[in-house]
């Protein structure tokens, strides 16, 4: 059967900009742009030309996309012409192929946002549109409250859309632009545009996620007839955001009925990479991923309850609605309080332990996961240290070295410019190859910042391990956490480390106790434990 073809607008460099917080840089935009590209999107609306320095600047370093590289700007101001309206010439002048206008569809924001007349708007839209088509761009225009407006007077909602389509447009819009239409409103008012005559064909979809259902109106849009979707990578965009092309794109292209009628233009190799491509921005705007994303988060194929994991090692079908490869993602077999047998040999084998099914090691493991749990710490994310516990239990951890000591101070003191700073300052003694060696830490940053003890801690640890060095000369902390938590009946402190190194491995450990450098030492101490055990020369 012919499939049609579905049409994929990011907005991330542009409505994705609207994300409180988030501010990209000119270098940014590119790299975003390209992995956009990589992707199989349609357009890329790049920003709004003269708005703003850097997205002026983007358009001039814009890379060369085989999507469809779109300037974003509004509709001609009140009492001018397109023609002399400098906000548009600027838009106008980046030079892209497809412009995309934004103009009120609500004769509410006309009179109070506008201040002009119903008319004088549909006038506007129908200018604006012109200019760009007459020169030579492709035209696409948002409907800025269509659907609010279409609740209230959908008559003057429909004009607008007729308008723009007088103008030239070759895509219309529909924003959903508070984000408070639930789908089905969105389908009933899609279905009365089509109706009226506007072919689907000409038609787009543009939601937010105030309702956390702009995935939802999205695809309800689509199968009501609208044949562009707008969307950003990991859900960026305004307020709560916007329909997120991170879930939107595989479920096009995976799900029935979705996949059967419709292709976009992500092959299935590129849709392997849409995992990388949303950590990637993660990574880019410096926050953590969000782990129950659909499709890309690190727990959306973890495997935590232990009847889940039993039958996930017969059949990854049972409890996994696509294959994890097909985004580029992995699937987890977490070990926690929740687990069996199963969850563990999963896990052992995940990490190349191969342990008989009947070793008598396994019990013990989990009843020690299972009892350190209790006590505070918790293993479904901190899997470097589940690591770290087992293989010490099955007796496949060397010995790398022996902590015997360590110390850290915490000093206030005026600087010579009379100013109080502080000082932490790290000693840690440890006993490697039988020799015992003491390191010393203060925790500077380049601006001769204090980082804290446990910066210094961290540091002093891994300053000197003798012949284990190299191996972890390029790890570094990237995130912690603390948390205090119940550990039985006492409040203990929990800290959670996320480390990296020069192969791009992340890995999480955990340390638990009342009092939080001991716990962040613990932590740290499974960190490094956890690198050797891959990378060290085995000891002797
Ligand atoms: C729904 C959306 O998310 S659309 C995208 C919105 N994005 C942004 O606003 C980010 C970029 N914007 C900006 O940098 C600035 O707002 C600019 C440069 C565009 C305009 O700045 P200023 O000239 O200082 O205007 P300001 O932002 O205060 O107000 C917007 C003006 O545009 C008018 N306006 C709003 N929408 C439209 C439209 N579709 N067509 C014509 N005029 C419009 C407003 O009525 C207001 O006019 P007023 O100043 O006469 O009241
Ligand atoms: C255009 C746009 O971003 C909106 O209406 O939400």
């Amino acid at each position: 059967m012919m499939r049609e073809r579905l049409y994929l607008y990011d907005t991330t460099l542009r409505d994705g900009q609207q994300t409180q917080g988030v501010q990209f840089s000119v270098a940014e935009k590119v790299r975003i742009a390209e992995a956009l590209d990589a992707l199989g999107v349609d357009y890329i609306e790049g920003g709004w030309p003269g708005a703003n320095p850097t997205d002026s600047a983007f358009f001039e370093a814009a890379p060369a996309t085989r999507a469809r590289m779109t300037a974003f700007g509004m509709t001609k101001r009140a009492g001018r012409s397109a023609e002399n309206d400098d906000v548009l010439a600027r838009v106008l002048n980046a030079g892209t192929g497809t412009v995309c206008l934004v103009g009120k569809a609500h004769a509410y924001h006309v009179e109070r946002a506008l201040g002009i007349t119903r008319e004088e708007n549909l006038e506007s839209i129908r200018r604006s549109v012109a200019h760009v088509v007459a020169e030579g761009r492709e035209a696409v225009f948002d409907a800025e409250h269509f659907f609010d407006g279409h609740a209230v007077d959908p008559a003057y909602a429909r004009a607008c859309v007729a308008a723009a389509l007088e103008g030239g447009a070759r895509w219309v819009v529909l924003c959903d632009t508070n984000g408070g239409t639930l789908p089905g409103g969105i389908a009933r008012a899609v279905e009365a545009v089509i109706a009226g005559g506007v072919p689907g064909e000409r038609l787009g979809i543009h939601t937010h996620d105030d309702t956390e259902t702009a995935v939802a109106g999205s695809l309800a849009a689509v199968e009501a007839g609208v044949r562009q979707v707008q969307g950003t990578l990991n859900g960026l965009g305004e307020r709560c955001g916007n329909a997120n092309l991170t879930a939107l794109i595989p479920t096009l292209a995976l799900k029935a009925p979705w996949c059967e009628r419709f292709e976009t233009g992500v092959s299935a190799g590129a849709l392997e990479g849409l995992t990388r491509t949303s950590r990637m921005l993660d990574e880019t705007l410096n926050r953590v991923p969000r782990r129950q994303a659909a499709y890309v988060g690190a727990s959306a194929f973890a495997h935590k309850a232990g009847l889940h994991a039993s039958a996930i090692l017969k059949d990854p079908a049972t409890y996994e609605h696509v294959d994890p490869a097909r985004v580029g993602n992995a699937r987890v077999v977490p070990m926690s309080n929740q687990a069996g047998l199963s969850n563990l040999r999963g896990r052992l084998a995940e990490a190349g332990l191969e342990v008989a099914r009947d070793d008598p090691a396994l019990p013990r493991i989990l009843e020690e996961v299972k009892a350190r749990e209790a006590q505070g710490y918790s293993y479904d994310t901190a899997q470097a240290s589940f690591e770290v516990l087992a293989r010490r239990a099955l007796g496949r951890l060397p010995d790398f070295f022996e902590v015997k000591r360590y110390k850290v101070t915490v000093e206030r003191r005026k600087n010579k410019h009379d100013r109080m700073v502080s000082l932490s300052e790290a000693v840690v003694v440890v006993k490697v190859d039988g020799e015992k060696k003491l390191s010393v830490s203060e925790s500077m940053d380049a601006a001769g910042g204090d980082r804290g003890p446990v910066n210094a801690l961290a540091r002093a640890l891994a300053k000197d391990l003798g012949p284990y060095q190299p191996a972890i000369d390029d790890m570094r902390l990237v995130d912690f956490k603390v948390r205090v938590t119940q550990g039985g009946t006492e409040a203990v402190t929990r800290v959670m480390i996320d480390s990296e190194d020069g192969h791009g491995r992340r890995w999480s450990t955990v340390g638990v106790s009342a009092n939080i450098v001991d716990a962040s030492f613990e932590a740290l101490l499974d960190a490094i434990v956890w690198k050797l055990s891959r990378d060290a020369p085995a000891p002797g």
